[in-house]
């Protein structure tokens, strides 16, 4: 990981498993030249779901939000590149489909607010990328490429 890049959590929602979305989305980031570092199949249970959502214990959509997150198997990923957080928030589009534009993963696939097919880290939320990542990931399970050949499809200043 070169000096200017950082990770940052994702996660294909119930609907969008469902769906058969996941190859569409992980195909996006892939060919925008985000490099897939950990993925996971896994279903989210109550006490995950309320610790990823802490934030928004209390809101009147909370337990349906609890509801919908642990109602099917999620695929959560990490991925890295430069600035990666906010790049994914862009690619992602606005929280209510309604809102994204097209071109964007929620604009083109999204149905409404409470299907809305991915999670992506706050960009805004200082550290929320390192803390997703660390709730759902072990160190061990996040993969280094590290390998010459990875070196000229990814050009980095550093190389
Ligand atoms: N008013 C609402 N009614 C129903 N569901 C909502 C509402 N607001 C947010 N949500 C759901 O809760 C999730 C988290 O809300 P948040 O405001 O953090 O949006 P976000 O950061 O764009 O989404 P996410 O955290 O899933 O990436 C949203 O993705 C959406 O599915």
């Amino acid at each position: 990981m070169s000096h200017h890049d950082e990770r940052t959590f994702v996660m294909v929602k119930p609907d969008g498993v469902q769906r058969g979305l996941i190859g569409e989305i992980v195909s996006r980031f892939e060919t925008r030249g985000l490099k897939l570092v950990g993925a996971k199949f896994m279903r989210i249970d109550e006490e995950l779901a309320h610790e990823h959502y802490g934030e928004h214990e209390g809101k009147p959509f909370f337990e349906g939000l609890v509801e919908f997150i642990t109602s099917g198997p999620v695929f959560a990923m990490v991925w890295e590149g430069a600035d990666a957080t906010r790049q994914v928030r862009t690619m992602m589009g606005e929280t209510d489909p309604a809102d994204s534009a097209p071109g964007t993963i929620r604009g083109d696939l999204g149905l409404d607010l409470g299907h809305n097919v991915i999670h992506g880290s706050d960009h805004e939320d200082e550290g929320a990328n390192e803390r997703e990542i660390d709730l759902f990931f072990d160190d061990a399970e996040l993969v280094d490429w590290d390998l010459d050949a990875a070196e000229w499809v990814y050009e980095d200043e550093d190389h």
